[in-house]
This record gives C-alpha cells, structure tokens and sequence, in this order.
C-alpha cells in the first residue's frame, strides 16, 4: 500500500494556478526530495499533504485512508512537519519543547499514554546531542541548537511520515550534514517515510533515494538521483549549465555550476 497518494490534485491561489494535476505515490519506507525552481509548487504540495491547505481538486490518501477522514491527534501520529525554521526562539525549555511532540499521545488531562515515554525522550535527547542543552530556553540557543531541538520535538511524535521544509537552510555546512545523517538513521530504523522539500540538489543526492522534480505546478520527472540529476534535467528546469560529477566517496552525482571565470583571482585579483 501506499503511504502517500496524492491523486489528480488541482490547486489554485484565486486565479493563479499553482500545482496542476499532480499525481504520485510514495511507499513506506521511502525517502523522497521534492525539488523545483522557487515558486515551482513545492511548499504548496507540502501543505497540502500535511492537510494545511485543501485541495480544490483530488484527493491525498494517507496509508489507505482520506486525510480529510483523518481526526487530528490520529493525523499527528500519523505525520510530523519540521519547516526550515523549526522553532521560534521562545523562552520554553529544550525539555519542555521536545516533550510537547508526546501532545499526539496524551489524553485530554495531559496524561503520557506510554509507560515509555520518558525513556523515549532521553534516547531522543541522548541521540541529537542535546542533554547538556535540555535546561536551556530556546531563546537562549543558536538557530542550528533550535533546529535540533525541533528535530526532537518532531521524534518524541513517533510519526509515520515526516515532511521537511527545507531544513537546513539556516545551518551551517556541518549542521547541514549532521541533521541530514540524523534523520537519514531516525529513517533507517524505524522505517519512517520522509519527504523533504530541499534546495540543495548535492545533500539531496547524498540522502534522498527519489527525487520529485517540480516545475511551474507539474511534475517534470521522478526518479532516482542517479536518473534526474543530468545535465539535460538541470537546464530543461533550472536553466543552469552544470557540470555533473561523481561523488568520489560514494558515486552519488552531485552538481557544479559551469562558468567562464573565476571572479575572484581573474577579476579582482
Ligand atoms: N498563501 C498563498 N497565497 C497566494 N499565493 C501563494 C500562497 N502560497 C503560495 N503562493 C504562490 O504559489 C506559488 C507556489 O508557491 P510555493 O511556496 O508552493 O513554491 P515553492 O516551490 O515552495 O517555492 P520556493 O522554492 O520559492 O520556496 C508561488 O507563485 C507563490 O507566490
């Protein structure tokens, strides 16, 4: 069965048509990048499965079943959605936020339904390096801190199914790397089925096994990173010249930018 169908979706901001029938389908398990130009549909089609927007057309089936059939807190064990800003810098503790994920499996007093939990929530703080930080307001950490405590927050829901908003565009080259490998094992042991909205088409091609090409509301092409990052697909969607090489550790294909000059010797020298 699939974990997400999106099926003949239509979606339309008043007249401008932004996703035009898309269809696709995603299997448990899988670790799909969704990627496209900026304004290409991709947040768009993010939201719509994470049930944020309707659709004005078709339909997303979750595991089988309507999202729209779906009661909230049964959606949020189901699915969890980091954005590119995790969390805002507000005085909560890292502790606090991370438990606030376990919301999805509390009754209406706000009590644990998991004897669990609490052992849960320290491997989860354990593991994103974030014990020494868990007394700590997120006012009071760095944007690749926060990021990682949303990360938490997002784990501590037991999900089937994350949805990434461009996660790393606020971290630095080495947070970039760290995050991704967290959640590429967070994937790989549990199972999960992540779909991520990413820029950055080399970590996209390091991490993720598909690849969703979006470009002006439609799907331009779906494959393996090995099928869609070429030369032909970069400029047919991106209008770049590149240069496509292989990963020297790993032989993923990761992208150069073509260019005549080297600005900084040639020009400024
Ligand atoms: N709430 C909204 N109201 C009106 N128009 C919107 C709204 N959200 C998005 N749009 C428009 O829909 C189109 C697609 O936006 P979307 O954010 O899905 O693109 P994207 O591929 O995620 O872009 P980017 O790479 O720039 O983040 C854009 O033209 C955008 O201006």
């Amino acid at each position: 069965m699939d974990m997400i169908h999106v099926k003949d979706i239509v979606k339309s901001y008043g007249r401008l048509p932004v996703l035009n029938d898309v269809s696709w389908r995603v299997k448990p398990g899988q670790f799909w990048g969704i990627i496209g130009p900026n304004g290409s549909g991709k947040t768009t089609l993010l939201n719509l499965i994470s049930g944020v927007e309707k659709p004005d057309q078709g339909e997303i089936v979750l595991g089988g079943k309507p999202l729209a059939s779906y009661r909230r807190k049964e959606l949020s064990r189901k699915l969890a959605v980091l954005q590119q800003d995790g969390l805002p810098p507000v005085p909560f503790l890292v502790r606090e936020v991370i438990e606030m994920g376990r919301f999805p499996f509390q009754d209406w007093r706000g009590k644990e339904s998991d004897e669990n939990a609490v052992k849960l929530l320290h491997e989860i703080m354990e593991k994103l390096e974030l014990k020494e930080l868990e007394d700590r307001p997120l006012s009071m950490l760095s944007g690749g801190q926060r990021q990682r405590a949303a990360l938490g927050k997002v784990m501590a829901q037991q999900p089937e199914i994350v949805l990434l908003d461009e996660p790393t565009t606020y971290l630095d080259i080495r947070y970039q790397m760290h995050f991704m490998e967290l959640v590429s094992s967070w994937q790989r042991e549990e199972g999960l089925t992540v779909v991520a909205v990413m820029h950055d088409l080399n970590l996209a091609s390091l991490f993720c096994d598909r690849l969703l090409v979006l470009q002006e509301g439609k799907i331009a092409a779906e494959g393996t990173p090995d099928e869609i990052l070429s030369s032909e697909t970069m400029e047919a969607v991106f209008e770049v010249k590149t240069h496509i090489v292989s990963h020297p550790d790993v032989g993923a294909p990761q992208l150069l930018l073509k260019t005549e000059k080297r600005l900084s010797i040639n020009e400024r020298g």
